[in-house]
């Protein structure tokens, strides 16, 4: 069960499990991040829609698992036109690590969001990132984190996916918001969530779309919703990444 009670499928039960094993940083980092913002309006500038491309080797929705170099990976999604990168820290489930995360970073100039299941402060300084993934509905005091990562530098992005969570997300704080379409209790994936949601996001906070966008048709579905940026990973790490992000970033 989670925090709100509901039945979680094995596979996010087992990433959770692993989650909570895993220690943090031995010493707090300091981050001078990249900002997301600033990197969306570039894209839009250049007529390109906003895309967060995520490195994602697997993860247990994936059917097998892609071995290319990760910095490689996070090269041609560049070169295709993504606005930023997601980098999956997460090894046992997704195949992440925090090295390929401290490689991309090192090799790219857009911001990178670290993709994990943070749910301590002490986790926090196990790599630095630009954004820093807070899962709304895993973590037990949201306002202090979102504080806590702003302190290092990060830019939280808070991911929500009910209006019980947008709401804890608006009272933390958090002006850099993931309307998730996954239910992490069935990963079942539903557009909708983030249409019926969106209306309900402050004016004045930065809005991701995530998960399922597979389509051009899914990318101006979302952006008409009022996304201001999409999150995608399996529909561009399935094949040519470069020719997958050029397509949806022109949608
Ligand atoms: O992607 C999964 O299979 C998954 C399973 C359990 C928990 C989280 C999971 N994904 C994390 C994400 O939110 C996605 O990697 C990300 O939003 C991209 O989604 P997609 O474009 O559908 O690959």
């Amino acid at each position: 069960m989670d925090a709100n009670g509901e039945e979680l499928a094995p596979a996010v039960r087992s990433i959770l499990s692993a989650a909570r094993d895993r220690t943090g940083g031995e010493e707090r980092v300091s981050v001078e991040a990249r900002s997301v913002p600033a990197a969306f309006a570039a894209a839009e500038a250049d007529g390109r829609v906003p895309v967060i491309a995520e490195v994602k080797p697997t993860s247990p929705t994936t059917d097998g698992r892609r071995d290319d170099d990760p910095v490689d990976l996070a090269r041609a999604m560049v070169d295709g036109g993504a606005a930023a990168l997601s980098v999956l820290t997460e090894p046992e489930h997704f195949g992440g690590s925090p090295a390929s995360l401290e490689r991309i970073r090192a090799a790219v100039d857009v911001p990178v969001l670290r993709k994990d299941f943070i749910l301590t402060e002490a986790q926090l300084d196990v790599v630095e990132s630009d954004v820093v993934l807070l899962i709304a509905r895993f973590v037990d005091d949201l306002p202090a984190l979102v504080a806590a990562a702003r302190e290092r530098g990060f830019q939280p992005l808070v991911e929500v996916h009910t209006r019980a969570e947008l709401d804890r997300a608006t009272s933390a704080g958090a002006d850099l918001i993931g309307i998730n379409n996954r239910d992490l209790a069935r990963l079942e994936v539903d557009l909708d969530t983030f249409e019926s949601l969106a209306p309900s996001v402050p004016d004045d906070v930065t809005l991701i779309a995530e998960s399922g966008i597979a389509s051009v048709a899914d990318v101006r579905r979302m952006r008409e919703a009022g996304a201001d940026a999409l999150l995608i990973g399996s529909a561009i790490m399935d094949g040519d990444v470069t020719a997958n992000v050029r397509r949806l970033t022109s949608a």
